[in-house]
C-alpha cells in the first residue's frame, strides 16, 4: 500500500512513533494510501527546519532569485497536471473536468501571481522636516515574518494550501504545512517539485496528520512559529487563535460561510440560474462561497424556483474519471451524515423539498462512495438551523422577498459574512447593495469570478483579516520604517 510522507528539510520521512491512518477515496470508499501522523517530534523537527532554512540562503536570495525559483514551481506543478490531477481527484472524489479548470491552474497560478508581486509593489517614504532644519526621510522596507504554520482545509487542497504558501515563500518566509487529513496527497507531492525548482531544503514542510491532538495543535502551539495562516471552520479558526496569543503570534484566519445570493426580477434570469447552480452545487457544494441561501424577489420566484430545479436535476453524478459528471461525491462519510442530518432537520422543520434530499442509487462498484443528492428546499422559517448553520453540502434555501430592504436585512441577519452574489441588470441598484451587504466578498452577476490581486477574506465571524495581491505581502512580512536623518 503507498505510504504517505511528512517532507521535513527536503526529506520524506515517516513518523517515529508508527502511527499511519487510512486515506479514503471517498468516491469508492477504498483505502488507497496509509499516511504517516506526525507527533510533537515530526512537527518540532520541521519548524526547526524552517528556522534554520530561514537563516539560510532563502530569504537573502535578491528578489530576482526568489521569483525565478518560484516560476519555476509554478511550471513544475504544470509539468505534471495529470500526477497532480489524479491524486487531487482520488482523494477528493470530485471530477476531473473540474479539478483540471480550477484546482490545479490555480495551484500553479497562487506561485506565479505573487513571483510577480513582490518585484512590483513599492513600499511607502517620507520627507520630514527637522527643527535643525537637515530634514528626515522614512522609508519603508519589507522583512519575511519567519516560520509561518499554515494549515488547510480539504475541498480545495492544492488552490487552498497554495494561496498562502505562494505569498509566504515570495515573500521569504519559510513554511510548516499541516493539510487536512483526508487530503494529504497534493501537498506531499508538492515537496517533489520544491526539490527540482530548486527550493533549499527546510523552506517547504508538511507534517500530516489531524487536527486536535495531533499534528495540527502541535503546530499551533509550537513556540518557535511566528505567524499562522487558516482555512477552516470557525470553531477551529477559534482554537488556532487561542495558540496563537501565546508569544503574541499573527494570524489570517479564513473561516466558515452562510452566504446569500439575491435575485431581483430585473435579473438576467439564465445567468442567475446559472451561476446559482454553480454557487450552490460546483464541487458538491463543498466551496466555503458557495451560496445556502437564496433570496428571490416574489415576482420571479416561481420561475426561478422551478428553472433551478429543472437544472439540479440534469446534474450528473459520478466519479472523477466520468467526463459527463459534474456533481462528485461529499469529502467522507462523516460529512455525509453531517449533511444529511440538515436534510432530516429540514424535513422535520416543514420544508418543502422542491428536489433531492436523500442518496443517490449508485452502481455497484461506487455503492461505499459518500454520494448524495443535490437539494432545493423553500419554505423554511428563519428560525431553523438549515438556514442559520453552514452546510457545506450541495444543497440551497430558497425564499421570496418584496423589497430591497428585506432582501439585506435578510442577507445580513446572520454572524457570518463571507461572500455574497447579486443578480441584477440596474448597476445603480448593485452598487447600492452590494456596499450594504455585509460580507468581505461580493459578487455582481457572477459567483467565484477570482483575481488574485483583490483582497479576499471574510467579515464578522467569517474571518480576520485580508489575503490577496498586496494584503498577502501586508500579512507575510513585517513593515520596517527606516527613520534617516539628513
Ligand atoms: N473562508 C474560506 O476561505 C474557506 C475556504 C475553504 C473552507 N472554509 C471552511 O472550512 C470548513 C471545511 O473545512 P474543514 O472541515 O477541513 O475545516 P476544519 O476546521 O475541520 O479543518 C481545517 C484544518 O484544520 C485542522 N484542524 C482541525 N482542528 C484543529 C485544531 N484544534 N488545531 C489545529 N488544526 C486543526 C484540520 O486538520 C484541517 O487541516 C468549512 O467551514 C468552510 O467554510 C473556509
Ligand atoms: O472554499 C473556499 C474557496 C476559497 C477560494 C479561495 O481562497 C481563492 O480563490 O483564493
Amino acid at each position: 500500500m503507498k505510504e504517505v510522507k511528512h517532507y521535513i528539510n527536503g526529506q520524506y520521512v515517516g513518523s517515529a512513533s508508527g502511527r499511519m491512518f487510512d486515506n479514503i477515496n471517498p468516491a469508492t470508499g477504498e483505502v488507497i494510501s496509509q499516511v504517516h501522523e506526525a507527533g510533537e517530534a515530526e512537527v518540532d523537527a520541521a519548524v526547526q527546519a524552517a528556522r534554520a532554512a530561514l537563516n539560510g540562503p532563502w530569504s537573502k536570495m535578491t528578489l530576482d532569485e526568489r521569483s525565478k525559483i518560484l516560476h519555476a514551481v509554478a511550471d513544475g506543478i504544470n509539468a505534471r497536471f495529470d500526477e497532480f490531477l489524479e491524486a487531487e481527484c482520488a482523494d477528493t472524489g470530485k471530477p476531473k473536468s473540474l479539478a483540471s479548470h480550477i484546482d490545479i491552474p490555480r495551484g500553479a497560478a497562487n506561485f506565479k501571481v505573487f513571483a510577480d508581486m513582490v518585484k512590483n509593489v513599492a513600499t511607502e517614504a517620507f520627507e520630514m522636516a527637522t527643527p535643525d532644519g537637515t530634514g528626515a526621510l522614512n522609508y519603508a522596507v519589507r522583512r519575511p515574518k519567519g516560520v509561518i504554520g499554515v494549515i488547510s482545509p480539504w475541498n480545495l487542497p492544492l488552490l487552498l494550501m497554495t494561496w498562502k504558501v505562494g505569498p509566504a515563500l515570495a515573500c521569504g518566509n519559510t513554511v510548516v504545512v499541516k493539510p487536512s487529513e483526508e487530503t494529504p496527497t497534493t501537498t506531499a507531492l508538492l515537496g517533489e517539485v520544491m526539490k527540482e525548482a530548486g527550493v533549499p531544503d527546510g523552506v517547504y514542510n508538511v507534517v500530516q496528520g489531524y487536527g486536535g491532538d495531533s499534528a495540527g495543535a502541535f503546530l499551533t502551539a509550537h513556540p518557535d512559529v511566528d505567524g499562522y495562516t487558516f482555512t477552516g471552520e470557525t470553531r477551529t479558526g477559534e482554537l488556532i487563535m487561542q495558540n496563537a496569543a501565546k508569544g503574541v503570534r499573527d494570524i489570517s484566519l479564513e473561516l466558515g460561510g452562510k452566504n446569500a445570493g439575491i435575485v431581483f426580477a430585473d435579473c438576467d434570469m439564465d445567468k442567475a440560474i446559472e451561476g446559482t447552480m454553480r454557487s450552490a452545487f460546483a464541487n458538491c457544494g463543498q466551496v466555503c462561497l458557495g451560496t445556502e441561501r437564496v433570496y428571490v424577489e416574489r415576482s420571479i420566484f416561481d420561475e426561478f424556483v422551478s428553472r433551478l430545479k429543472a437544472e439540479a436535476e440534469k446534474l450528473v453524478i459520478g466519479p472523477p474519471d466520468d467526463a459527463t459528471a459534474n456533481l462528485g461525491p461529499l469529502i467522507s462519510q462523516k460529512q455525509r451524515d453531517k449533511v444529511l442530518s440538515y436534510y432530516q432537520q429540514a424535513v422535520n422543520d416543514g420544508a418543502t423539498v422542491v428536489t433531492g434530499g436523500g442518496i443517490p442509487d449508485m452502481p455497484d462498484a461506487l455503492k461505499n462512495g459518500s454520494w448524495i443528492q443535490p437539494t432545493i428546499w423553500t419554505g423554511l422559517n428563519n428560525d431553523s438551523a438549515v438556514i442559520n448553520e453552514e452546510i457545506f453540502g450541495p444543497c440551497c434555501h430558497i425564499q421570496p422577498f418584496d423589497t430591497e430592504e428585506e432582501a439585506i436585512e435578510q442577507a445580513n441577519r446572520l454572524p457570518y459574512g463571507l461572500a455574497s452574489a447579486i443578480w441584477t441588470e440596474n448597476l445603480s441598484r448593485a452598487a447600492r447593495v452590494a456596499g450594504q451587504v455585509e460580507a468581505g466578498i461580493v459578487w455582481v452577476n457572477s459567483w467565484f469570478l477570482r483575481d488574485l490581486r483583490t483582497a479576499f477574506g471574510g467579515s464578522k465571524q467569517s474571518g480576520i483579516g485580508r489575503e490577496g495581491g498586496e494584503h498577502s505581502l501586508e500579512f507575510y512580512t513585517e513593515l520596517k520604517n527606516i527613520c534617516l536623518k539628513l
